[in-house]
């Protein structure tokens, strides 16, 4: 039974370059580091029409399961595995299948309001808030939402003028201030080196995880 020892929480805007960070900075420790993307914990809206799903706001805290996301972390933290929900963005929905995710040295949870949960906070060793300009980040979600999520331009404008900006302006961005880091420009070689030294080393090392935050002086 593995008991995680560095839980690191990474936050940032749509496009920020979150999930890229994630990856490289875990690149070089194979199995010994489990990513959770939160976008998995987006409520389960099979009781709604494809057209109603469209039309939700899915940057507002509201549209996260923050209980079951809160449970299924503190599971792994007791050295125990948990059936991940996975999500499909096609069509607006948790998947049928889950996932298996056995607890592993380094768990790193990412996501727009991955600082959000004070709960969840008090569980990360380590938060992460990438900071990307908003015109590279709507840049980099046009390119990725048509090719990757089945997205028209006209939709994408329109969902980040109604919900992405107000939702990042008043939701997201504040938590920058929970952030232990922030890096800038997403993916930066000088943040990622530091940061894949930390994750390796917690890798390596024989640490065992307070899971309390120790309160500072
Ligand atoms: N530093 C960077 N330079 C250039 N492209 C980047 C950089 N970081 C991320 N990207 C690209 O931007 C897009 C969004 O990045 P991603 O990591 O998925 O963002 P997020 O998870 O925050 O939504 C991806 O196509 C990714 O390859
Ligand atoms: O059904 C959905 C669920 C989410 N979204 C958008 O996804 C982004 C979050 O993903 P990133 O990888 O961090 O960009 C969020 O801004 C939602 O607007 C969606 O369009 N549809």
């Amino acid at each position: 039974m593995t008991i995680p020892s560095f839980v690191i929480g990474i936050a940032g805007g749509t496009g920020a370059g979150k999930t890229t960070v994630a990856r490289l900075i875990t690149e070089n420790v194979g199995e010994s580091v489990t990513r959770i993307p939160i976008d998995n914990y987006y409520n389960d809206l099979s009781h709604l029409e494809l057209s109603e799903r469209e039309s939700v706001n899915y940057d507002h805290p509201s549209a996260f399961e923050w209980e079951l996301l809160h449970d299924q972390l503190a599971t792994l933290l007791q050295g125990q595995p948990i059936e991940m929900p996975k999500y499909d963005f096609e069509v607006h929905n948790r998947k049928d299948e889950t996932e298996t995710v056995e607890p592993t040295d380094v768990i790193i949870i990412e996501g727009i309001l991955a600082l959000h949960d004070e709960e969840i906070n008090e569980m990360f060793d380590l938060r992460l808030y990438v900071e990307t300009d908003a015109d590279v980040r709507i840049l980099r979600r046009i390119q990725r939402d048509v090719i990757e999520r089945g997205r028209d331009l006209e939709g994408v404008i329109d969902q980040y003028l109604s919900t992405v900006k107000p939702m990042h302006e008043q939701f997201i961005e504040p938590t920058k201030k929970q952030a232990d880091l922030i890096i800038p420009e997403g993916a930066n070689s000088v943040a990622v080196n530091l940061l894949e030294e930390k994750v390796q080393a917690e890798v390596e090392g024989d640490t065992t995880r307070d899971w309390e935050r120790p309160t500072p002086e």
